[in-house]
């Protein structure tokens, strides 16, 4: 069997649904499962909406009008008017005007995973719908029933055994009868409450659903030829990998190659399953093989930028030295507040970090911080790392750039610029 996944791109708008179609029915004679992220820039809308609503902002409802403005005139250009999926997305939307109705009770991660994940809930129906208006069987599942997290909100970490279980028992039925969609990034609690994966976390859900059943393939359909050396919206003479070994993929996600989640990898790796990625504007094109025998070919570095990073320095409030008895409590700190360090440097009075800056993690993170320690921060930078180096490749790179933080090992160099 093989799993597709569509992420936001590949369904932003009506031709986007109708050349996913296309693509789908080339494969209608495999068992296929396809997992699909919300339509286009949805999260980032649902994300608004959320803090709108927990602020208690006047623009909650503009926003919310927006979001169901934009799929209802998407489902307008793809069916006839008295069509079924018209009142489903209708009633898809109330899990959000049922939370809108009361003030905000929980924890910010809580709502959020609540709201936004009605993006996915709304886009697979769609999809599903279309299929089938346009001949295609296919048939919904909610992967709530199925991903199984706990309740870390916003960052649900997946319960591997039941998760499994669960897709192994019902899955492989479902496959004979027809083509399954379902959503990516969500999961679900014991308690049957909604939880995300973390930012772009769809992939992440097919390489799942992939390791459990092993898949033959996972394909994730991008805007992009394949895996370049550099994201080419920010870099305009880039170059394609035909070829890449889990290993160096995993290394490009940790470091934040966004065309990957960097959790998709390793159970594809473990389970020995090829992930491909390929362009959804070409399907026949043969994009890039991520493989254990991948060939990495280093014609060019290997490019990645992280925009909206701080760089925090955090040192003793009596100007101790830093010892690794701070160093402890600070890193605690900073597992508590889930937030990922990106880089780190110790000097003596001082520990350095350069983290992403999202206001909702680093102010109560800063807020504990400056409990026990003296804290001075810069914000606006980005942080470059560059993957197999060459001659002049760094120089070029920091041109014309002040750089607040290095460090350089054999195959990696990373660089806090402003
Ligand atoms: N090394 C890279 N190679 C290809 N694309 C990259 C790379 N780094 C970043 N990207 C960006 O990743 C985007 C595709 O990933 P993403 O937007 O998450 O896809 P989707 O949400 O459709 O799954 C591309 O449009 C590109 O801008
Ligand atoms: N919709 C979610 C999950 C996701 O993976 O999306 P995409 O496949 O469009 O990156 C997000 O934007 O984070």
């Amino acid at each position: 069997m093989l799993v597709f996944k569509f992420g936001g791109a590949s369904v932003k708008d009506a031709e986007g649904v109708r050349n996913l179609a296309h693509i789908i029915q080339g494969y209608q004679n495999n068992q296929l499962l396809v997992v699909i992220s919300a339509m286009g820039k949805t999260t980032n809308s649902l994300e608004k909406l959320t803090k709108a609503y927990i602020n208690g902002s006047e623009d909650i409802y503009a926003i919310y009008e927006e979001v169901k403005a934009y799929h209802f005139n998407i489902i307008t250009q793809l069916f006839d008017k008295n069509h079924p999926v018209f009142d489903d997305i209708q009633n898809t939307f109330v899990e959000i005007d049922w939370i809108l109705e009361d003030e905000p009770q929980d924890s910010y991660d809580f709502i959020y995973d609540q709201i936004v994940s009605v993006g996915e809930l709304v886009s697979t129906r769609i999809v599903n719908a279309y299929l089938n208006y346009s001949g295609i069987t296919s048939q919904w599942v909610d992967v709530r029933g199925y991903i199984h997290t706990d309740n870390t909100y916003r960052e649900g970490a997946v319960q591997w055994d039941k998760t499994c279980t669960a897709i192994r028992r019902d899955i492989p039925p479902l496959l004979q009868k027809s083509i399954i969609i379902t959503q990516g990034f969500l999961g679900g609690t014991s308690e049957n409450f909604t939880t995300t994966l973390g930012r772009e976390g769809s992939d992440y859900t097919a390489s799942i659903f992939a390791s459990c059943l092993q898949a033959e393939s996972v394909t994730t359909w991008k805007d992009v030829p394949g895996i370049l050396n550099a994201d080419p919206k920010l870099f305009s003479d880039t170059k394609k990998f035909d070829e890449l070994s889990y290993s160096e993929a995993i290394e490009m996600t940790y470091y934040g190659a966004t065309v990957i989640h960097p959790k998709t990898i390793k159970p594809l790796q473990n389970a020995k399953i090829p992930l491909l990625v390929k362009p959804f504007t070409d399907p026949s094109a043969s994009g890039t093989v991520i493989k254990e025998d991948g060939v990495n070919n280093f014609e060019k570095p290997v490019i990645i930028v992280k925009q909206n990073q701080v760089l925090l320095s955090v040192s003793a409030k009596d100007y101790s030295f830093i010892t690794e008895d701070h160093l402890s409590d600070i890193f605690r700190i900073f597992a508590k507040s889930h937030t990922k360090i990106n880089m780190m440097q110790t000097s003596a009075l001082s520990f350095t970090v350069c983290i992403d800056d999202q206001a909702e993690r680093f102010e109560p993170l800063l807020t504990v911080l400056n409990e026990y320690f003296r804290v001075r921060y810069n914000s606006n930078l980005k942080l470059l790392t560059v993957r197999h180096h060459k001659n002049n490749s760094l120089q070029e790179l920091t041109n014309g750039k002040e750089v607040l933080l290095e460090q350089l090992s054999r195959n990696t160099a990373q660089m806090v610029v402003r």
